[in-house]
């Protein structure tokens, strides 16, 4: 069979990491491979990126294929600069709509500012598992979010993100968050910890840190129209979530951490 070399760049997103291609036909199975952490170059998800009319689709490290992805798109959006998009704004298309990302260079460190449109609250989610009942407000920010704000340890993360992150058909991001004191001039501070559809735990997710933020102000913890810090394992997101309207924005670090060639059968 002909071999298809095709060129990668791997970007990370406070340590949600991804391969970057262009124009190039995925599969779900060639997805999984390329993600694969010993078999293959390894990441949270793969980003096919078409720069003409600037696209991403993603694809999870199972294969899946989601929406869209927050720490992905500040890295398509630093990826379209770095290779020479004269414009610092550049709005990508992807399956839940148009985003408007704004870049800023410093060597090869990126900041990047992303209209991520509109979060729209959904019903609570009910899993009964490991003898109790765990209640999730559920975000749709262009993908599904299940979000709570009840003290879990670690342990018990680990035992009921899979179970909550496969109880819808479609499955679902799980968010385990706690309010801290706001430092720093943020209007307030946010811990999580998440578990991601298709892929498991991951250092950061930026849908993710939209969905927290926007139930945050939803429920009364933190106020809307502030700049709110969102604080994951890999580091840290500013997000602000509109009144009224729901509209995020969130600003954040991306970064290329190396490039190379792969056989993408
Ligand atoms: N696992 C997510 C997609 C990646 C989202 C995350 N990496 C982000 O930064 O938003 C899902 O299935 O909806």
């Amino acid at each position: 069979m002909k071999e298809n070399v095709v060129r990668f760049e791997k970007w990370e997103g406070l340590g949600n990491d991804f391969i970057l291609v262009e124009a190039v036909p995925m599969t779900a199975e060639a997805a999984r491979r390329l993600c694969d952490r010993r078999f293959g170059i390894g990441a949270d998800g793969v980003l096919v990126i078409e720069r003409e009319q600037p696209r991403m689709q993603v694809w999870n490290a199972d294969g899946s294929r989601p929406e869209m992805c927050g720490n992905g798109i500040r890295c398509v959006a630093a990826y379209l600069v770095s290779r020479g998009t004269p414009q610092k704004a550049v709005t990508i298309a992807t399956d839940a709509g148009d985003k408007r990302c704004e870049v800023t260079r410093a060597g090869d460190r990126f900041d990047v500012l992303v209209g991520m449109g509109r979060a729209r609250m959904g019903e609570t989610l009910v899993v009964t598992a490991l003898g109790a009942e765990h209640r999730f407000a559920c975000v749709d920010v262009g993908n599904p979010h299940a979000v709570t704000f009840d003290p879990y340890t670690e342990d018990a993360i680990d035992e009921l993100g899979p179970i909550v992150a496969t109880t819808p058909a479609e499955g679902i991001n799980v968010e385990f968050c706690r309010v801290r004191p706001a430092e720093h001039g943020e209007a307030a501070r946010i811990d999580v910890t998440v578990w991601e559809r298709g892929v498991g735990r991951t250092l950061a997710c930026g849908t993710g840190a939209c969905a927290v933020a926007a139930a945050a102000c939803a429920q009364g913890r933190a106020p809307y129209g502030a700049p709110l810090r969102v604080a994951l394992p890999g580091g840290s997101l500013r997000i602000t979530v509109a009144p009224g309207s729901l509209e995020l924005l969130m600003q954040g670090p991306a970064r290329r951490a190396f490039s190379g060639e792969v056989v993408i059968a």
